[in-house]
């Protein structure tokens, strides 16, 4: 180039910004020269004479820098990119990610804690996490936030109350907290050096948990203690009286003619009644006391320390005391009593259902007393007749609590041992008397007209339980279900029948009703017209405890049954007492004749069952099969579809070699 220079040349590269790599070679040999080439921007400079090599050495090192350069700049923009990503992720993350010091003082957090907690995160950093941490908090912190240990006896979640910067509120935060460590020299323990972790804000799922659990303890209508937190309290109050030789007192309480209020005011006013008479109640009472609705209108009282029996009387007297004055509700002024039974820890019992039951009991000797008073619980008290009160009273509601359930027992078919029907036994657990046996509340129920609702839900369980097993694809099975004469006695009872035959698609022939010997005779003419009808729907009706009772031979031609079920007492003494062999062998052959259907209820032994084989009776029910089972655990059995009772029973085989099926 005529009239510019290399220099000139290496300006315009700078100037133009190219981006290349300028190697001078000069013929001028001085220091200066060289100096103003690298000045300008060369590479490298290169003197004039010079061998070809070390030109293209020089070239080489050009291109090995450029290529260097390249590589470097590509890795800055990639970490650039990297660190953005980072810092994008960590600041958008719905949780607070922070680091901690050895000594517990933020190194790190992210952008989430402004908005979650109202702190700038730059005045934060620096600041010990007890700045943050609800107080109360503050032990557990340590732990999770300081946490120095390593391996399983770490802890690495805690949830923990954090303090609003701005708003007066707490939030709880979950942290998830890691130890840092940093490598010690050989054969140095790593050195903690802080913490890392995330806190997730979980404030709404504790609220909804709490009102949960505040739920499953609490009744819904008073904001009381329910009938379990009751029980938990108790236990722990019987515990401690134990462990401090005191007593306790347990108070059952129960408003008076509440339900004249609710069926003549209607149940808006005998709510809003029950919730006023809760916080009259609590108004006598001391704070360690608990008072609890058990359901309806009957309340349970905890007195967990008193000196003597005085003491809980005189907290009895009080509460009555309050009734005094009426309860104003929606322009109603009403006159409310309460009757109050007490029993007394340990005098009365040591356990809570023995207590509470007591308690009952004691309420309602004073009502029979003539109610609006307490009475403290005695041994000599009337207990069947106030017993039998409680039971009464606690059956009315037990529907409505759900506390009925149906069992099912298989009913064999003696000559091939496969399932042939079950029969439905209703069974009541009552959270103040325990399980209770159908012996115990049926004839109650029956004296009281409670068994129509009962026997009610019995039909609907079992029709319910038998189309649910028709669905599963489960052969269809006779369903017998026991019948009181009341149920049958009663207006549209075949109607109901119908009714629910068709509400779960059942035919008639899958229900049998079993009725006794007495319920045939108590109602004459109605009986056999309605029992005739039914069984023109096809359904089945069979004769319960047969010989227990009149056993006459004519109803057995004017009712229509189908079915003869001999009594398990006449079934016990099979095959050796004679008496039991010869009315069994009679009602054998008697049912024979007559072309009816016969059922041994109460087979528990093989032998029994070899010897109603030898009879040909059609079908046998009892403990040797299975007992009573609630209706899922039946239906595995119907799964299996095999014997319950196998060949091996009939061939006389001895009973060690015979493989049992019993179930229950
Ligand atoms: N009106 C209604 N009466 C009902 C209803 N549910 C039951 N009952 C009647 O209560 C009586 C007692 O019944 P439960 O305690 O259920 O006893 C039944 C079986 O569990 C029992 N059983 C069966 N197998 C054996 C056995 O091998 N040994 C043995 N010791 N007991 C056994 O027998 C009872 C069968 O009763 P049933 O066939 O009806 O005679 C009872 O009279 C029931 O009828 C109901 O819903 N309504």
């Amino acid at each position: 180039m005529a009239d510019v220079d290399g220099l000139q040349v290496m300006d315009a590269i700078i100037e133009h910004r190219i981006d290349t790599c300028v190697i001078v070679v000069s013929g001028d040999v001085s220091i200066d020269s060289a100096i103003s080439a690298l000045r300008h921007g060369a590479y490298d400079f290169l003197r004039k004479p010079y061998e070809p090599d070390e030109l293209l050495l020089k070239i080489e090192n050009a291109l090995i820098k450029r290529r260097l350069e390249k590589e470097n700049k590509a890795m800055n923009l990639q970490l650039g990119e990297s660190e953005r990503w980072y810092r994008y992720m960590v600041n958008s993350s719905p949780d607070i990610i922070y680091t901690l010091d050895g000594n517990g003082r933020f190194t790190f957090l992210n952008d989430r804690v402004e908005p979650l907690l109202g702190y700038r995160k730059e005045s934060l950093i620096g600041q010990h996490y007890s700045a943050l941490v609800y107080l109360e908090d503050l032990e557990s912190a340590r732990y999770i936030l300081n946490e120095k240990r390593v391996g399983d006896r770490a802890s690495r979640n805690m949830e923990l109350r954090v303090r609003h910067n701005i708003e007066s509120k707490l939030l709880t935060l979950e942290f998830s907290s890691f130890g840092m460590y940093q490598e010690g020299v050989t054969d140095q323990p790593a050195r903690h050096v802080g913490t890392y972790g995330v806190a997730k804000d979980v404030t709404e799922r504790k609220k909804a948990e709490q009102i949960i659990s505040y739920q499953a303890y609490h009744d819904q209508l008073t904001g009381l203690a329910n009938r379990i937190l009751f029980k938990d309290h108790l236990d722990l109050a019987i515990a401690q009286a134990k462990r401090n030789q005191k007593m306790l007192a347990v108070m059952f309480l129960d408003v008076d003619r509440f339900k004249v209020v609710n069926d003549t005011l209607g149940h808006v006013i005998g709510d809003n009644l029950l919730k006023k008479v809760a916080s009259r109640l609590k108004g006598c009472l001391r704070e360690g006391d608990t008072l609890a609705r058990q359901g309806g209108d009957e309340f349970t009282l905890l007195l967990p320390q008193i000196e003597d029996r005085e003491d809980a009387m005189r907290t009895a007297e009080k509460m009555i005391k309050s009734f005094d004055v009426p309860f104003q509700i929606e322009g109603h002024e009403l006159y409310v009593t309460i009757s109050i039974g007490v029993a007394l820890y340990p005098a009365d019992g040591e356990f809570i259902d023995v207590l509470i039951k007591n308690a009952d009991i004691a309420m309602y000797d004073s009502k029979a007393k003539g109610r609006n008073r307490y009475q403290l619980y005695s041994g000599n008290m009337n207990v069947s007749f106030a017993e039998k009160l409680s039971i009464e009273m606690q059956m009315r509601k037990a529907i409505d609590r759900k506390e009925f359930q149906v069992f099912y027992q298989p009913q064999i078919c003696v000559s091939t041992g496969m399932i042939s029907g079950m029969e439905a036994l209703v069974r009541w657990s009552s959270p103040l008397h325990g399980s209770l046996s159908p012996l115990e509340f049926i004839p109650l129920a029956e004296e009281t007209g409670l068994i129509l609702s009962i026997g009610e839900f019995v039909l609907r369980s079992t029709c319910k339980q038998a189309m649910l097993w028709k669905n599963a694809g489960l052969p269809p099975m006779r369903m017998a279900v026991n019948i009181s004469s009341l149920q049958i006695e009663q207006d549209g009872f075949c109607d109901c029948i119908t009714q629910l035959l068709q509400e779960y698609h059942l035919d008639g022939s899958m229900l049998e009703l079993e009725v006794t010997e007495g319920a045939l005779l108590s109602d004459g003419e109605q009986m056999i017209a309605k029992l005739k009808m039914l069984s023109s729907m096809g359904i089945k009706i069979a004769l319960d405890d047969f010989g227990t009772g009149y056993s006459s031979l004519s109803y057995l031609q004017k009712f229509p049954i189908d079915t003869i079920k001999i009594d398990q007492s006449f079934v016990r003494g099979l095959p050796s007492d004679p008496n039991n062999v010869s009315i069994v062998t009679a009602i054998c052959a008697m049912a024979h004749g007559l072309k009816m259907n016969l059922i041994a209820e109460g087979v528990e032994k093989p032998e029994q069952l070899r010897f109603l084989h030898s009879l040909d009776c059609n079908e046998a029910q009892g403990f040797l099969f299975s007992k009573p089972l609630p209706g899922n655990e039946i239906t595995g059995l119907l799964m299996r579809n095999g014997p319950l009772a196998p060949p091996a029973f009939y061939s006389g085989q001895s009973e060690s070699n015979i493989q049992t099926h019993r179930v229950g």
